[in-house]
């Protein structure tokens, strides 16, 4: 069905690498996934997997090494015209981790929600820019006393609703939420996961929603791709990965899920995934389909082994 539709993001062959010489760091390697209108892909890993680099380049904040990013068809990451480029920047927003670093101290509410608005002139006049603003902060939940007042006068829930309200005055197509509420007490976190979930359902909006936590992926998210050591080496629409996990890694990461039930409380530890160096280069692994829609990063005999695994899985 999704493949139906125009993917509104395709990241294709991406390669980021930070340093050089022998100090060259491959951060992500050869990373490929399409992010439809509407969908929400998460992208899973630990710590250092490289989740937070492919947001970033996304957002064009860092270069890339190889390979595309396209927005609505437009490859973006290899310079773009001044025009287009506050086109690219306005449509992808992100929504940080930590909303206590993310806000500038010194600005009100107001201004820090406004700042967007003014800085590519979406407002017709101040009026215009107060409604706006005014609508925003009663869709995150906040109240119009609250403009006047100062980051540092909030709570961290509240603190991600400015967050978030400052990302969507823009009217993005695409949001980076970038671990949006792994910061938060567990108390408010649904509380921010429906209101995103809310506006995605008003707006068409597209998630790439980066998180370590799978409950959180599997309740927010159509598509999860996991990303490990800077690769992504499995992709499948959420329920299928949660049901029929293949890579070895996606599996050791789904059985650490702690379980809340003390009785059947276990937490696994990761089984860690080497890469290989494939000699052979006639079946060198890739990332390509088992079956459509759930992609592996596997060679061509492995790929065989998986779809009888994954026949047997479904049978
Ligand atoms: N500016 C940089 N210079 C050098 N190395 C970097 C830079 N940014 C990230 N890295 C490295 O790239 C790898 C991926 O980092 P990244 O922040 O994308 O991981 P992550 O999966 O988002 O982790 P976390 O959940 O901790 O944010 C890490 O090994 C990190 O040390």
């Amino acid at each position: 069905m999704m493949n139906e539709k125009q993917a509104l993001l395709t990241v294709k062959n991406l390669e980021i690498a930070f340093g050089a010489g022998k100090r060259r760091f491959v951060a992500v390697k050869d990373a490929n996934f399409d992010l439809y209108p509407g969908e929400t892909l998460a992208l899973v890993g630990e710590s250092g997997s490289g989740k937070t680099t492919i947001g970033r380049a996304i957002l064009g904040i860092i270069p890339t090494a190889a390979g595309t990013i396209t927005f609505h068809g437009q490859p973006i990451n290899q310079g773009l015209a001044a025009k287009a480029h506050r086109d690219v920047m306005r449509k992808i927003q992100m929504i940080f981790q930590d909303p206590a670093a993310s806000l500038n101290e010194r600005a009100t509410i107001d201004y820090i929600i406004s700042e967007g608005l003014l800085n590519f002139h979406l407002y017709h006049s101040e009026q215009d820019r107060r409604e706006q603003v005014a609508r925003m902060i009663k869709a995150v939940g906040l109240l119009p006393e609250h403009l006047s007042r100062y980051p540092h006068e909030f709570s961290g829930g509240q603190r991600q609703r400015i967050g978030i309200a400052r990302a969507l005055i823009m009217r993005p197509e695409l949001v980076v939420a970038d671990e949006p509420i792994s910061a938060l007490d567990v108390s408010i976190r649904a509380q921010i996961l429906n209101l995103l979930k809310q506006f995605q359902q008003e707006s068409q909006l597209s998630y790439l929603f980066i998180a370590h936590d799978l409950s959180v992926v599997r309740f927010i998210s159509d598509r999860v791709a996991v990303i490990h050591n800077g690769r992504i080496l499995e992709l499948a629409p959420t329920a299928e990965l949660f049901a029929h996990p293949l890579h070895p890694y996606t599996q050791s990461l789904l059985a650490a899920i702690p379980i809340p039930d003390p009785q059947l409380a276990r937490q696994k530890q990761l089984v860690a995934y080497h890469e290989v160096v494939h000699e052979d280069p006639v079946d060198a692994p890739h990332f390509s389909e088992v079956v459509p829609g759930h992609f592996i990063y596997a060679t061509q005999t492995e790929l065989a082994a998986y779809r009888t695994q994954l026949a047997v899985m479904r049978s």
